[in-house]
């Protein structure tokens, strides 16, 4: 399997409502992190949703190695792509350590149960996301930035080739923000395909190899992270000021940093 990903020329429209983003064509090469960048409302989680082949887009197609989803079984898209969605609280009070190990749930027989392999798969995918002490606590019991730490071991455990991740900052304090995208970095250096659609220009700074901004119903701007994340495009995607910072040596970085707000002496 390549890991290759790419959408041809997809809108979609939920039943009764207008276009939610109409004639999007973007191709995420194997190994590569893709950042989706846009306002709220523009599309982003629906794109990431045709791309994991829960909803069908109304026109176009998501290709999977070069081969339609449409035409492909739920399991087979299971096997290949992971997806971690918006933090959904579950209802059922499961253990979290059950939680990831429904990751394996794609790599077994219709009747067979973990392996002792898979039970050290969910452990080590735990402990990777830091929270090795959350695995016998019911998920029910726990935060909301713990919730998507869980998310986030439960596909790391699925082991993908693609994992597309809803934005998986969005409720993580500073030092989780930081693991999370270390452990992005570190599997896209060992072959996974990874989309991940964020509110932090920043953190698309920092991992991604190539971006793309959604904006009234198209891509605004697409390529490398450091060409399309400018203070015009920022302007224009988002209607307010920024400052691109380059940090210079050694951390040899660039930031983006609001104009706008209140400053204190
Ligand atoms: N189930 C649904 N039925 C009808 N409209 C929907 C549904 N889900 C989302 N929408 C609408 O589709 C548009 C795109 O929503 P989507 O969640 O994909 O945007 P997003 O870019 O991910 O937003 P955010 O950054 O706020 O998470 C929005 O206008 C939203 O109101």
């Amino acid at each position: 399997m390549g890991n290759r990903i790419s959408v041809e020329d997809i809108s979609f429209n939920y039943p009764g409502g207008a276009a939610v983003f109409t004639g999007i064509t973007l191709a995420v090469e194997e190994g590569c992190v893709y950042s989706l960048l846009g306002p709220n409302g523009t599309g982003k989680s629906t794109l990431l949703k045709c791309m994991a082949g829960l909803i069908s887009p109304s026109q176009g197609r998501v290709l999977l190695d070069g081969r339609d989803i449409a035409g492909m079984q739920p399991h087979e898209i299971a096997r290949q792509i992971g997806f971690v969605p918006q933090t959904q609280v579950s209802p059922f009070p499961f253990m979290v350590r059950d939680i990831v190990l429904m990751g394996r749930a794609s790599h077994l027989g219709p009747f067979a149960t973990p392996s002792a392999e898979d039970e050290e798969i969910a452990a080590d995918a735990l402990d990777r996301v830091g929270i090795s002490r959350l695995a016998e606590r019911p998920c029910t019991g726990i935060s909301g930035g713990e919730w998507q730490l869980v998310l986030i071991a439960r596909a790391i455990a699925q082991r993908p080739g693609i994992l597309l991740l809803d934005e998986p900052t969005s409720h993580l304090d500073l030092g989780n923000q930081v693991r999370v995208l270390n452990v992005i970095g570190g599997l896209a250096e060992d072959g996974m395909t990874i989309v991940v659609a964020t509110h932090f220009p920043d953190h698309a700074l920092l991992t991604s190899n190539r971006v793309a901004i959604l904006k009234d119903q198209r891509i605004l701007a697409i390529g490398c992270p450091e060409e399309v994340i400018g203070e015009d495009t920022m302007r224009r995607a988002y209607g307010t000021d920024v400052h691109i910072v380059h940090l210079g040596d050694p951390i040899n970085r660039r930031i983006c940093v609001p104009v706008a707000g209140k400053v204190i002496p």
